[in-house]
């Protein structure tokens, strides 16, 4: 089977001079549930940024053959490059199906769209089922917990394609039992998808991290799996041991 995969070599980002991502390189791997970590202000949500249009950046950041960095937003989504913001932006006050129906690229009309259907595209049943919503189809996202919503915008990624997911601090604000049906969420979808999931909550890495990144200053400080990574002294020092700018240090998001 052929396995996707997501190629970053000398990522550079800066903003008047200061260089928030200063050389990344980066390969992630369709199966391999990533974890981007480190201090506040490494540069993990500018990697994002870039990767995903937001910001310029110089470099290469390439999926499927096709360079990401300098094309539009659209066209990177387009290209199936897909990322969740802490707030999910999912509408309100449609349903959990009329959500996943715009996010597809549903032809049918507004006023159709509004009324209940007899039928669902595949791609959204799919969806609905992946993560978990299909008893809560008719319900208003307004109506959804936190967790849900942000299976909701996990969901509405997978309607459109998007085969590279990047997760902004998925589990922020999630009860323990929504953190853990995340956690088996994630594994369900690494199977098929290239999947990056920027998280300062050390447990829930523990629990499912297959390998992570340790970002730092803008560089890549250590890179391995949970173990590894944290039995690494610079990642002690900088970021998980005590006296460092780590996890038991952060700012509440
Ligand atoms: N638009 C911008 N203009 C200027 N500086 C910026 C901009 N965006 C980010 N930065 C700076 O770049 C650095 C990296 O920020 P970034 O948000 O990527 O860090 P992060 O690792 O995601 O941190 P956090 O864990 O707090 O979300 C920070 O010093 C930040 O102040």
């Amino acid at each position: 089977m052929r396995q996707d995969y997501l190629e970053i070599r000398g990522l550079r980002v800066s903003f008047d001079g200061f260089v928030a991502v200063d050389g990344v390189d980066l390969t992630v791997l369709q199966g391999d549930l990533r974890f981007l970590i480190g201090p506040n202000g490494a540069g993990k949500t500018t990697l994002v940024d870039a990767v995903t249009g937001l910001a310029a950046a110089s470099g290469s950041a390439k999926f499927d053959g096709t360079e990401l960095l300098g094309q539009k937003e659209h066209q990177i989504a387009r290209a199936g490059v897909g990322r969740t913001f802490q707030t999910a932006s999912v509408f309100e006050q449609l349903t959990v199906l009329q959500n996943l129906d715009i996010a597809a690229g549903s032809q049918r009309r507004r006023r159709s769209l509004l009324r209940a259907r007899a039928t669902v595209p595949d791609s959204v049943q799919l969806a609905m089922e992946t993560t978990g919503l299909t008893t809560l189809r008719d319900r208003p996202a307004a109506e959804l917990s936190h967790g849900q919503k942000q299976w909701l915008e996990i969901g509405m990624l997978l309607v459109q394609n998007a085969t590279v997911l990047f997760l902004d601090e998925p589990v922020a604000g999630m009860s323990a039992e929504e953190r853990e049906q995340t956690g088996e969420l994630l594994r369900r979808v690494r199977r098929d998808h290239v999947v990056v999931v920027v998280e300062h909550d050390m447990e829930f890495l523990r629990a499912y991290a297959d390998s992570v990144t340790v970002l730092a200053a803008g560089k890549v400080l250590a890179e391995g799996t949970y173990a590894q990574v944290q039995a690494d002294p610079r990642v002690q020092e900088i970021y998980l041991g005590p006296g460092s700018r780590g996890p038991g240090h952060q700012a509440v998001h």
